[in-house]
Order: C-alpha cells, then structure tokens, then sequence
C-alpha cells in the first residue's frame, strides 16, 4: 500500500521505517526541512535500536520524506503522528494535530480516490470526533464518511526500545466506526499480524482513544502502587523488591513494572496522566486514584531528599546525581526524576556535581549552572553524598569509586547500586 506518515518524531519516524520495512510505500511528511533531508540521507533525526539499519535499507526507495502534504494524494491511508502536548493546567493541547488534519484535508480536497486518515497520536476520547474530523472536512470542503474515512490506532511503543515494540507489539488495536475504514486498517497492518501474530483488538474509535490512556495510566499507576508499597516496606524494614518478587507471581498481577523507587517519568506517562485527569474532570468525574498516583510521584524524590539529609548536612554539601535521563537508554530528560532532586538540592544550598552517560546536553537546558562530570568516578570524586537517579548498568559496575567520597553515602532511587562495606547505603524503597 502507499502510506503517508504525517509528523516524523518518535513515533513517526519509527512507524515510517517499520511500514517501509513490511513491504509498503511510505511518505513521511514533516515540516522540519532538516528533518527531511537528513531521512531521505537514511539518518534518522532519533536515536532508537535498530532505527538505522531500517532507514539505511529503505530511504530513497520504500521510503520518502517531504515537506509537501500534496504527497498524500498519492496515498491510500495517512496517519496522524503528531505531537498532543499538555496545557498549563494539564489538559491535551490539541492545535498541533487539529492543524495537521486540516491540512491532509485541504490535500485531499477536490480528488477522487478514497482515503483513510488514521489517528496514531495518543488524544482524549472524543478529540477525534469532536475536533479531528471537523478540521479534516474544514480542509476538504466535503463531510467524513464517503470518499474519507477516520480511523484511530494507538501506539504502545517505548523510547529505547521503539523498533522492536513497534514489530513484536503484545496488542495491535485499529479503531474504526465502520467496516470500510476497519477493513483499511486492516490491510495496513495485514503484513505485521502476520509476521508477529499480536492480539487484534477491534474497537471503535473513542474505544481506541480510551484504550491508549487506560494503558498508560495503568502502567502509571502500577507504579505509584508499588512505590506507596515500597515506602511502606521502608518504614517496617522490609525490602520491597523481595515483596514485589512474590507478588508479581500471580498472574493476576504481573511481574513487570513492580520496581519501586523514584518514580515515573519521561514525555508520555506524566502528560497522558494529566491530559485524562482534566479530562474526567470536564466530563465531571473526579479522578481521585488518578490524582493519588500522580501524588505519590511527586513526593518519591522529596523522600530521597529527607533520606540523603538524615547522613549528610545539605547546606553547602557536595552532592553528586548518577543519572539524569527518565530512563536508561536515552537522553531524554522530559519529566525525568532527577530535575525535582536537583532542584531540591540547590533550594536546600547543596552543590550539584552531576553525571549522566548521555543527558548532559539535554539536561544543561533545565540547569545550565551546575556542574558536569565526565564519569561517575568523577562526580563521586570529594562528594559528600550521592543520589542515584536513573537505572544504568554502568552504575552496577561502580565500586572502588565511592572510596573517593568525601562521605561516602548513597542514596539510591532505582536499585542499582550494590551495597558494600564501607559505604552508607539507603535504598529508597527497601
Ligand atoms: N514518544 C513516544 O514514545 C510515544 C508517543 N506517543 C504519542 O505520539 C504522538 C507523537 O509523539 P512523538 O512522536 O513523541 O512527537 P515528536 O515531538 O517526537 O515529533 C513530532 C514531529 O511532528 C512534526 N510536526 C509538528 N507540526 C507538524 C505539522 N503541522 N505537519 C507536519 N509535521 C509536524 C515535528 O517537526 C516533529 O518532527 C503524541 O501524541 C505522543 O503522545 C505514543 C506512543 C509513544
Ligand atoms: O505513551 C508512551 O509514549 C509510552 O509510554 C511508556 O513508555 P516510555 O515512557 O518510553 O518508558 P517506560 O519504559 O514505560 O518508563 C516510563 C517511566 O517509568 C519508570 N518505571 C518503569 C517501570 C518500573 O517498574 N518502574 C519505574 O519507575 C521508568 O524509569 C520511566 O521513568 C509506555 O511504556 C509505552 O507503552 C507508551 O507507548
């Protein structure tokens, strides 16, 4: 099939290169020109595993990427990729994707060949209707429904791990409100459900807008349960992880996402949080348990804090933070734990030293003033306490490093470092 990728970020550069590598045509459509150039060079203006090879093996031939929404004329389904940002008070800023859609609509105005847009974007239930759709048929000069159709597929995949979450999906769920639309979608990922044989959920489209935030606000939410857990494990001296370990033996629980600590970051957990928060709220609902997980959250780097202030006296202190990314394997630092812990240190007069193996540059925009180190030897090098922000494995290697601590004290938010003699370790939840 001929496919249009509108919006070529996280998402939809990997849904570019991945549809290319099934066997399709595929347009990507951004209004970065840098963006374009450098995919039809075959680099991707990402950095995910196995992103290279795909866009090496594909661009100039499956693959194109343009400014021009003119190219969607040439395409039988076009998905939306763009960015569904938070307002200030935590609602979904939908302008992005709503002026994305018109223009596929004024692209699509006056043809004649039938084409399926697909919302691939994570927005509120009813954003599809109620402004997509509009904008969409503003642009076209025609209604939704005959010769275009609207559709609604959700992306589940991870930073870090995007190509292989994309083509090995637990779940694909294609949203639509009619068979011809659902029937698109299916020929669209007809070449994936063969290939890895995910579950196929068929819903409608608010069902797949639902979907999408239920999802993440589960895994959220998983989260802030097991850290409420680990603070209570804390305080009778019980460790968490062996807790967790027994509990995610039931099935019914799960053993994945049960590692407590600092807490949930990055671009999509914390946005998608807020964005169904405020809108239970205007639908009138009160989304109290939504609202406790994201309390919980905010409190894990204050507990760090009090911890790390129990060994050493914060005024004035050298104190090094061991990761800045909100995870390992990227050097994304939206919404990452360790800007609160950061923040708390310098409100309580301590001097920051921080190390992150790749986030320095993208950390620097939040705190351009304090200082980097090259390693984490280094940072640890006369601190007088450390906290560990982010699971890298590098810092499961460090050992003879805390010997060069002013006091060696560490405070460790994410279960990595190992305990060892000598050293005053808190784990925060354990
Ligand atoms: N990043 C992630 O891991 C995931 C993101 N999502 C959702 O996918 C959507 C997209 O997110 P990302 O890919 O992370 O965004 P992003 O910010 O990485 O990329 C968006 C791209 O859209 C381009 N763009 C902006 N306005 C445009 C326009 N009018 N026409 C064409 N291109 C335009 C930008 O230049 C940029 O390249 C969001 O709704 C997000 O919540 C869903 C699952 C995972
Ligand atoms: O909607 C999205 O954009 C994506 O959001 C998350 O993916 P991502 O934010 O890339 O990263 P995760 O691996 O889910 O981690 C999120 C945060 O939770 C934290 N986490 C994760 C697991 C865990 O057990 N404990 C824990 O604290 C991580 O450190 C990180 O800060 C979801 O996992 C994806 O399915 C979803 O598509």
């Amino acid at each position: 099939m001929n496919i249009a990728v509108v919006g070529s970020g996280y998402v939809g550069t990997t849904i570019a290169a991945c549809f290319a590598d099934l066997g399709h045509r595929v347009t990507a459509i951004d209004i970065d020109e840098g963006i374009v150039e450098r995919l039809n060079r075959g680099e991707a203006s990402i950095h995910e595993p196995g992103l290279d090879d795909l866009l090496e093996a594909h661009a100039g031939d499956r693959l194109r990427a343009t400014t021009d929404y003119g190219a969607i004329r040439d395409c039988e389904a076009t998905f939306l990729a763009l960015p569904t940002p938070s307002r200030e008070d935590g609602s979904i800023d939908a302008s992005i994707i709503e002026a994305g859609a018109r223009s596929v609509g004024e692209a699509l105005a006056g043809e004649e060949g039938d084409h399926l847009v697909v919302v691939k974007s994570t927005v509120v239930p009813s954003t599809t209707e109620g402004t997509l759709i509009p904008a969409i048929e503003a642009g076209a000069g025609e209604a939704v429904g005959e010769r275009i159709r609207v559709g609604m597929n959700p992306e589940f995949l991870r930073e870090g791990s995007a190509v292989t979450d994309f083509l090995e999906p637990d779940k694909v769920v294609l949203g639509a409100d009619d068979d011809w639309g659902r029937e698109r979608l299916f020929e669209v990922f007809a070449p994936l459900i063969e290939r890895a044989e995910p579950a196929v959920v068929e819903a409608t489209v608010r069902e797949a807008e639902m979907i999408k935030y239920a999802n993440n606000a589960f895994l959220a939410t998983k989260i802030s349960l097991i850290n409420e857990l680990g603070n209570i494990c804390k305080e009778f001296g019980i460790d968490a992880y062996r807790v967790a370990d027994a509990i995610g033996l039931d099935d019914r629980i799960g053993e994945q996402f049960l590692r407590s600590g600092v807490g949930w970051g990055g671009s999509c957990f914390p946005k998608d949080v807020d964005a169904l928060r405020a809108a239970a709220r205007e639908a009138g609902y009160e989304p109290e348990l939504l609202d406790a997980t994201v309390a919980v959250n905010d409190r894990q780097p204050e507990r760090m804090l009090a911890l790390l202030a129990e060994h050493a006296d914060l005024p004035g202190a050298r104190i090094a933070v061991l990761g800045l990314a909100f995870k390992p394997g990227t050097d994304d630092v939206r919404n990452s734990r360790a800007i609160p812990a950061i923040e708390g240190l310098t409100e309580r007069g301590a001097e920051v030293v921080a190390y992150d193996p790749v986030a320095h540059e993208t950390m620097r925009e939040h705190f351009p003033d304090i200082e980097y180190a090259a390693s984490a030897a280094a940072a640890l090098s006369g601190a007088d306490g450390a906290l560990v922000m982010t699971d890298w494995d590098e810092f499961a290697a460090l050992d003879d490093e805390f010997e060069d601590m002013a006091t060696p004290v560490v405070i460790d938010g994410r279960r990595v470092v190992e305990h060892r003699e000598g050293l005053v370790y808190e784990g925060l939840t354990w």
